[in-house]
């Protein structure tokens, strides 16, 4: 065989990209050569026939062996076919006959002159019939591994040239075959990621339809028809309302019902994001940019490219990064930080906030162009207080969630305990109402009914009572900015140590405060009260 034949198979089988295909190139090719009857290639894999193997008791260990992978040639009688995988020799132990002994020792065997009498040939009137005269078997090494054996049985003479050769188209046969594993894995990789990816989508669209947002009350249903015509376009919302009242449900509601629905929503907290870092959130960095930046990152903006972002607590992007904001929501282009390159996206944005921006706006606080551009559509989601009538569906809802979650038969609830909900202010709105009824959910384990009254936060239970109207007004009292940092993190600290140091879950800081964990999070950050 010519040095060039071996290498125009070596370029055919390093473009294959499945495994299964490498193999059969590399046997094929070779068996294709004058008097190369039979050509076979075995990898090391686990053991698997041990109990049927006809070399079991020679096997040193069972948890390896060879398999044969593949086979090609050209046997005298017609009817044989070589290809087959099945046979006797379809495994090896490691360091057992001649292929075993190959690939433990890394060292290829080249036998000549074989004859019915060589001790090398395990089936001597096969090789006989079929006038062998020569083997050659070379290990396929990969970075020092012994990926298998690569064999050749040949109808005449070998010269140690062709011998070299064959071990020189091992070593890119070794590599071929490492190649096209990897991007079998990488394939694979890529289709599980793309199946848990639409799965994902489906629970999220699923969990959070405009068919949960719970409410029939007139305020609501104003929410509803502003909301139906308004999804539709790709046009900016502004969605004002208190903490709570369930902005991020109407968000999700205008992404779901859009056009951009089979594309991501993406969701930026502003309160959450240190101010020195806002601009890397937005829109990436390049490795380097800054101490910390250790790779590259696309920024939010990139993320959403084709779908939605949703910037909730808009009111606390910093005014130094605002012009940057309306230019992207204008032109639709930026760039990373520490990176000269302008970058285009398509995103929608969806902004929420429970700050009175207007008047942020008169105080030089927010950019009016920024303010004129994201409210295009202003939708104001009521407070819980002004959509009362809302109380008894959205009880029932949280009830069920919660029955649900905690793994508990469904709670029914009394119309006395209605009234006392009717009866409060829900100052924490929808959020508020959902923390209650979890606990008190929890709280009523083996009960048939929901034990509202204990779960009641005090001041539930205080605004029940008619306060004593004052006969004197009482003088407005007020404190120092670091006062009342100090009883923020005061109050903090001690949800934190009720809830034994949980931010997370029903019994967790964050649900006893009726915060997000992440507002949470966020504040402690900002107060430097330490992760417990
Ligand atoms: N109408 C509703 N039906 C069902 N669940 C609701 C409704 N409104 C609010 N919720 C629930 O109340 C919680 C708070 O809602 P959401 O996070 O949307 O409020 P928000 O106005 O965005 O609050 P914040 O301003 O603090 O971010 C969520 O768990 C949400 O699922």
């Amino acid at each position: 065989m010519l040095p060039e034949e071996l290498q125009s198979i070596a370029l055919a089988v390093a473009q294959v990209r499945a495994v299964d295909e490498v193999l059969d190139a590399v046997v094929r090719g070779l068996a294709a050569q004058p008097e190369w009857a039979l050509a076979r290639l075995w990898l090391a894999r686990p053991g698997d026939l041990c109990a049927s193997c006809p070399m079991r008791a020679e096997c040193p260990n069972t948890s390896r062996c060879l398999h044969l992978v593949a086979s090609a040639g050209t046997p005298r009688q017609a009817r044989k076919q070589w290809t087959r995988l099945d046979g006797r020799f379809r495994r090896f132990p490691l360091g057992v006959r001649k292929v075993g002994r190959i690939a433990t020792t890394g060292q290829g065997v080249l036998l000549q002159r074989l004859d019915g009498d060589s001790g090398w040939i395990v089936d001597k009137a096969w090789a006989e019939r079929e006038g062998i005269r020569a083997f050659a078997g070379q290990p396929l090494v990969f970075r020092g591994e012994v990926l298998g054996v690569l064999a050749v049985f040949s109808r005449r003479e070998l010269s140690a040239r062709e011998f070299s050769w064959l071990r020189t188209f091992a070593d890119h046969a070794a590599v071929a075959i490492t190649n096209a594993r990897a991007f079998e894995e990488l394939a694979r990789l890529r289709e599980r990621l793309e199946q848990e990816r639409d799965y994902l989508r489906e629970e999220v669209r699923d969990a959070l339809s405009f068919g949960d947002i719970v409410g029939r009350s007139a305020p609501l249903q104003r929410v509803f028809q502003q909301l139906e015509p308004v999804a539709a376009t790709n046009a900016s919302v502004l969605i004002l309302g208190e903490s709570g009242v369930g902005k991020e449900l109407v968000a999700r509601a205008l992404h779901e019902r859009g056009p951009r629905r089979g594309r991501p929503l993406i969701r930026v907290n502003c309160a959450s994001i240190p101010r020195e870092l806002f601009e890397s959130e937005f829109f990436g960095h390049v490795k380097g940019a800054f101490t910390g930046a250790l790779k590259d990152r696309a920024g939010r903006f990139q993320l959403a490219d084709g779908g939605t972002l949703f910037l909730d607590e808009v009111g606390e992007i910093p005014l130094e990064l605002q012009g940057k904001l309306l230019r992207v929501l204008q032109e639709g282009t930026f760039e990373r930080v520490g990176e000269d390159v302008t970058r285009r996206v398509d995103v929608r944005v969806i902004a929420a906030t429970n700050r009175d921006l207007p008047s942020e706006v008169q105080e030089g606080r927010f950019r009016r162009d920024l303010y004129y551009r994201l409210s295009v559509f202003p939708i104001e989601v009521p407070p819980l207080r002004e959509r009362k009538e809302d109380l008894p569906l959205l009880a029932a809802h949280f009830v069920r969630q919660a029955c649900a979650r905690l793994g508990r038969p469904t709670l029914t609830m009394g119309a006395e305990q209605l009234e006392n909900l009717q009866r409060y202010d829900w100052p924490g709105n929808v959020r508020e109402l959902e923390n209650v009824i979890e606990r008190a959910v929890i709280l009523s384990n083996g009960a048939e009914r929901l034990r509202l009254d204990l779960a009641l936060p005090e001041t539930a239970r205080r605004s029940r009572a008619t306060p004593p109207r004052p006969t004197t007004p009482p003088a407005p009292t007020f404190v120092t900015d670091a006062e009342l940092r100090r009883r923020e993190k005061e109050n903090l600290q001690a949800a934190l140590d009720a809830a034994r140091g949980r931010i997370y879950g029903p019994e967790g800081a964050a649900a006893r405060l009726g915060l997000k964990p992440t507002t949470l999070a966020s504040r402690m950050k900002a107060l430097g009260i330490p992760k417990p």
